[in-house]
């Protein structure tokens, strides 16, 4: 390459007619010695350009500025071609310096030019015949965020990597109306090549504006049709000329109309003395207003648009009454239903959690009251044990309701019910992709029961693997969930009940005894029914009364006979037993008094005929006092005054009611 300096001297710098010499003189040295010339300013570190009006007029080299012309070839002909432009430049341009009045016009003709290119409200860029940027506008130097000093004589796609015209440049063919995306805004672009006068390329222009604007607007319009569609009120709009210009769906088939037929109609042909020519001809909106309209009712809102506050029409949305009468009974429905039963729980939660409920005057189950109603104030674990069905689940939620914590939620975990391999999920909860399937993550009945209490029923039927986990959130009150890594820390009361022999169960290495102590802190056992029998009659009493509620009935009581039957039956499924054959008596029982018939056979067959006056308990006789017990007890229960019952006993009346005093006999 072959290049050489020169300092530009002329007074306007390089104008539009020194600017038109120079690039005649580049044809005419092409001609002489087939050699292209390019000329750059010395301290621009962009490409030199090729000569050319566009690229010389671009570079807007002033007076004093050094210039530096080149030749890309290291030949004795570039040699010649570079040294004949610089004496020309230097010697002939330089010295012959003055501006004349018509290049005077000339140059303020190009300034113009140049202005309103740059005020133009659209972008414009224009490459040389080599690509480069030698004419940007504001407008789209604003679009590039970019400055004039960073393009010019850049390659056009180092600037603007979509630029299609290089392609215009090679093929010489117009683009019209191109979607072109521009540093994240959307253009549409119309470009040409610029041909000289023997139809040579000079370069090319593209002229484009930003629609990026104009694309929201579309697409925000679009989801607005789409919402007017979907939606079921009824929904009209009528233009500033009074014509009906949009219908929605439920408008059509409400009023069982087509569209197509009323599009473009004037409101006056179709509703003269209607709601919504008053508001177009008022401009006042009208809120909720209910009418009739082809002898339906409705409600409307009616209200003129304004944009700029020039008025374009009004729009109108009903909805018909008689939809929303059925939304509001249908709502009122729910809420009675909702009333219904939030009163159903109350009463549910009153009922059950409370100590009045357990039913029983037997002195152990008193005991095991008093222990309960200790334990509900205090935090300590507490194991229930007891006999299926002796109301280890009832005494449970009483401790809890009547807790500090009754607020807070009380959840029951069966450990029998729940399969091995679940439940750890269960108690600890899971996170998401913790197993196959776990699509979300998932709290456990221990994170539910924060500051609340858990009940881990059936405890005995926990697996030895579990027990060792529950071990550690009985220490320490921490746990991770399946697949987590974070610790939890919770503060949860636990309550475990079982009717399973844990000792045995212990020996036999199938109870951790580490746990069984930390569990049998405060102990409660549930004596059997068969060993307070005394509460039979009061049992039944409770669920006379409960379960007529339940069953829709009215049954008064129970004869003597039968309570003598059932305090002589043995009890395996104890209280919840006695429940049932009290529902099934009363479901057989006639009358208002269950009777003899209504108990089932296996308990109205046991004979007493048959046994000893005394049944020994386990083959061993019991204190004297507790057959006396058992005889007033009877006797009371059959003659109900204390003179009979003596008379019966062949004792006093005095002396029944001590004895009774004495057992606490009711
Ligand atoms: N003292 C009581 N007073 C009134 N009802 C009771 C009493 N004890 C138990 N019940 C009733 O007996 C039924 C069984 O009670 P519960 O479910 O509490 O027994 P459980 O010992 O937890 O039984 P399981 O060990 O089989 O789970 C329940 O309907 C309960 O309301």
């Amino acid at each position: 390459m072959y290049k050489k300096t020169l300092v530009v001297n002329i007074n306007e710098g390089i104008h539009t007619r020194i600017a038109a010499s120079i690039v005649l003189k580049t044809s005419e040295l092409k001609s002489k010695y087939n050699i292209n010339l390019f000329i750059k300013k010395s301290n621009s570190s962009s490409e030199p350009f090729a000569i050319s009006m566009l690229a010389l007029l671009s570079l807007k080299i002033q007076k004093g500025e050094t210039i530096e012309i080149s030749c890309n070839e290291d030949s004795e002909t570039a040699y010649q071609a570079v040294n004949e432009m610089f004496n020309f430049i230097n010697f002939e341009l330089n010295s012959n310096n003055t501006m004349s009045k018509l290049d005077a016009i000339i140059e303020e003709n190009t300034i113009a030019n140049e202005q309103i290119i740059d005020n133009i409200p659209v972008g414009i860029i224009v490459i040389d015949s080599n690509c480069h940027i030698v004419k940007i506008n504001e407008y789209a130097l604003n679009l590039i965020d970019s400055s004039e000093k960073k393009v010019y004589g850049k390659y056009i796609k180092d600037i603007i990597p979509t630029s299609e015209l290089p392609s215009v440049l090679k093929d010489r063919i117009h683009q019209i109306g191109q979607i072109q995306h521009i540093n994240n805004n959307i253009t549409i672009s119309n470009r040409a090549p610029i041909l000289g006068k023997n139809n040579e390329i000079l370069g090319a222009i593209s002229v484009f504006q930003d629609i990026s604007e104009v694309i929201g607007i579309q697409e925000l319009n679009e989801k607005f049709i789409k919402i007017l569609e979907a939606s079921h009120d009824l929904i009209c709009f009528v233009d500033e000329h009074r014509k009906i210009s949009y219908l929605n769906p439920a408008y059509e088939k409400h009023f069982n109309i087509n569209k197509n037929f009323i599009l473009g109609m004037d409101l006056m042909d179709i509703s003269p003395n209607g709601l919504r020519i008053k508001v177009f001809n008022t401009k006042e909106k009208l809120e909720k207003f209910f009418h009739r309209k082809d002898n339906q009712e409705i409600v409307s809102t009616i209200e003129p648009i304004f944009i700029d506050d020039k008025f374009k029409g009004i729009i109108s949305i009903s909805k018909p009454i008689n939809e929303m009468k059925e939304l509001v009974s249908k709502l009122e429905r729910s809420q009675e239903e909702l009333n219904y039963y939030r009163d159903e729980i109350r009463r549910h939660s009153l009922l059950n959690f409370s100590f009045k409920e357990i039913i029983g005057n037997s002195g152990s189950l008193r005991e095991v009251l008093y222990i309960a109603q200790k334990a509900s104030d205090s935090t300590s674990t507490v194991l229930i044990r007891g006999e299926s069905g002796t109301g280890k689940e009832l005494i449970a939620k009483a401790i809890h309701y009547n807790s500090p914590r009754k607020n807070n939620t009380l959840v029951r975990v069966n450990c029998a019910a729940i399969p091995e391999n679940l439940l750890e999920s269960e108690l600890f909860g899971y996170e998401k992709g913790a197993f196959t399937g776990a699509t979300n993550s998932k709290p456990g009945k221990f994170n539910l029961a924060d500051k609340g209490t858990i009940f881990l029923d059936e405890i005995g039927d926990m697996p030895i693997s579990m027990q060792a986990k529950l071990l550690r959130v009985l220490q320490d009150m921490e746990f991770e969930s399946v697949g987590g890594l974070k610790t939890q820390k919770v503060d949860v009361r636990i309550i475990a009940a079982t009717n399973r022999d844990l000792e045995t169960m212990i020996k036999n290495g199938q109870f951790r005894e580490d746990l069984y102590y930390r569990l049998n802190v405060i102990n409660i056992t549930l004596p059997p029914l068969r060993e307070r029998k005394e509460d039979i009659s009061l049992l039944v009493e409770h669920f006379i009364q409960k379960l007529n509620t339940k069953l829709n009935k009215n049954i008064k009581g129970i004869t003597n006979d039968c309570i003598i039957y059932l305090e002589k039956y043995h009890w395996p499924g104890n209280i919840r037993e006695l429940e049932n054959i009290i529902e099934r008596a009363m479901n057989m029982c006639d009358g208002n008094l269950i009777t003899l018939k209504d108990l089932p056979f296996h308990i109205r067959s046991m004979d007493n005929k048959d046994e000893n006056l005394i049944n020994l308990v386990d083959g061993e006789l019991l204190p004297l006092e507790e057959y006396e017990k058992e005889i007033i007890k009877i006797a009371m229960q059959k003659y109900k005054s204390f003179n009979k019952a003596g008379k019966a006993l062949g004792i006093t009346h005095r002396t029944v009611s001590l004895k009774c005093k004495k057992y606490g006999i009711t």
